[in-house]
């Protein structure tokens, strides 16, 4: 999928207001990729594109090499039958019971029998674990059960590509995150195109390959999920690290004001993790540091450690470069 300089506005009062500019961006087949903004940043507009919800005001929109903004009627609807959407608030049909609104696309698509339906309602059913809820309606479903019965029929048409609006943020935190196995387990399983917007860092940590940032209907800044948010470059992406890490780094920086020493960021990535590469290097190079700030954590199936250290005493210059030389990146945040 390919974004070619695509930009979009809307017509309010008779005046021409952009909401996306210039988005130049390639999503390769099989992976999830995720776009993280504030509100307003063009998230919906850019993802309501890939099915042509809304229409680009200029540029190209490629899929699998067909610019889907010159498609006719025909091929739009067949384009959309290869791309499954969900939503923040479900959108499910409150007067059918969970099968019928898993069916609906089947039916409406009207190329498959009674029995055939049946049997892959059946199948989406058990493959979102609500085999036993078939016949319920969805007021008697928590949250999470609605997702999954919006995430079957998503998927009841077999597209390549799912798209997801905000799939997770009317979800608490523990069901957010089986809804996000869910998905992870799709893309592998079924080599889907997952394409999801949020507002929340978390969900791109959990379950993205890539990741755009967007601010003002433009993107920022884009790449692997683990370089854009381990070493984010652009104050927006900044921001939105520092949030979901709980951390005011102005506050932090008065805080190491009266800490002796030349401070620096690790960050050990994948094994280094786990290696004790801190000590070694200290014991080695005569270094003496302290801890001020650190997470351990992981970025899809990755592990990864941040640490804050101040240095003092011994050959910092040889440690530093010791610390790269074993793959570790080093940021120096204050010089002695
Ligand atoms: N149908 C519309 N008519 C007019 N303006 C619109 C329309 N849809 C979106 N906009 C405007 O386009 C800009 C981008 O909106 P969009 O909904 O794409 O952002 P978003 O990042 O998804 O925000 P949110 O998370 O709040 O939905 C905003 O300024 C918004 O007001």
């Amino acid at each position: 999928m390919q974004f070619k300089n695509i930009h979009k506005s809307y017509r309010v009062s008779g005046q021409d207001i952009p909401a996306l500019s210039g988005i130049d961006l390639t999503i390769n087949p099989g992976e999830i990729f995720g776009m993280i903004g504030h509100s307003g940043a063009g998230k919906s507009t850019l993802v309501r594109l890939i099915n042509l919800l809304e229409r680009p005001s200029g540029g190209e929109l490629l899929i699998d090499g067909d610019d889907i903004t010159r498609f006719d009627d025909d091929a739009l609807r067949a384009l959309r039958r290869r791309i499954g959407m969900i939503f923040q608030h479900f959108n499910l049909l409150s007067s059918k019971t969970v099968a019928d609104n898993v069916a609906f696309p089947l039916r409406l698509a009207g190329k498959k029998s009674r029995a055939e339906t049946d049997a892959r309602v059946a199948e989406l059913l058990a493959r979102v674990g609500l085999s036993e809820h078939a016949s319920k309606y969805p007021s008697q479903l928590s949250g999470g059960q609605k997702q999954r019965v919006g995430i079957a029929r998503a998927l009841a048409t077999e597209p390549k590509i799912l798209l997801c609006d905000e799939a997770t943020s009317a979800l608490d935190p523990q069901t957010t995150q089986s809804v996000l196995r869910l998905l992870a387990e799709i893309n592998r399983e079924l080599g889907l195109t997952i394409v999801l917007i949020t507002h929340e860092m978390d969900v791109i940590r959990t379950i993205c390959d890539r990741v755009a940032v967007l601010d003002g209907g433009k993107i920022v800044e884009h790449g692997p999920v683990a370089d854009v948010f381990l070493h984010p470059k652009h104050i927006t992406t900044k921001r939105f690290v520092q949030e979901s890490e709980h951390v005011d780094e102005n506050e932090q920086n008065d805080d190491f004001a009266h800490v002796p020493g030349r401070i620096v960021r690790l960050t050990f990535r994948g094994e280094a993790t786990y290696e004790p590469v801190l000590g070694k290097v200290a014991r080695d190079c005569g270094v003496d540091f302290s801890i001020l700030a650190g997470r351990i954590d992981r970025i899809k199936d990755t592990p990864y450690g941040q640490l804050t250290l101040a240095l003092t005493g011994g050959d910092i210059d040889a440690a530093l470069a010791r610390f790269e030389s074993e793959g570790l990146t080093v940021e120096a945040l204050r010089d002695a």
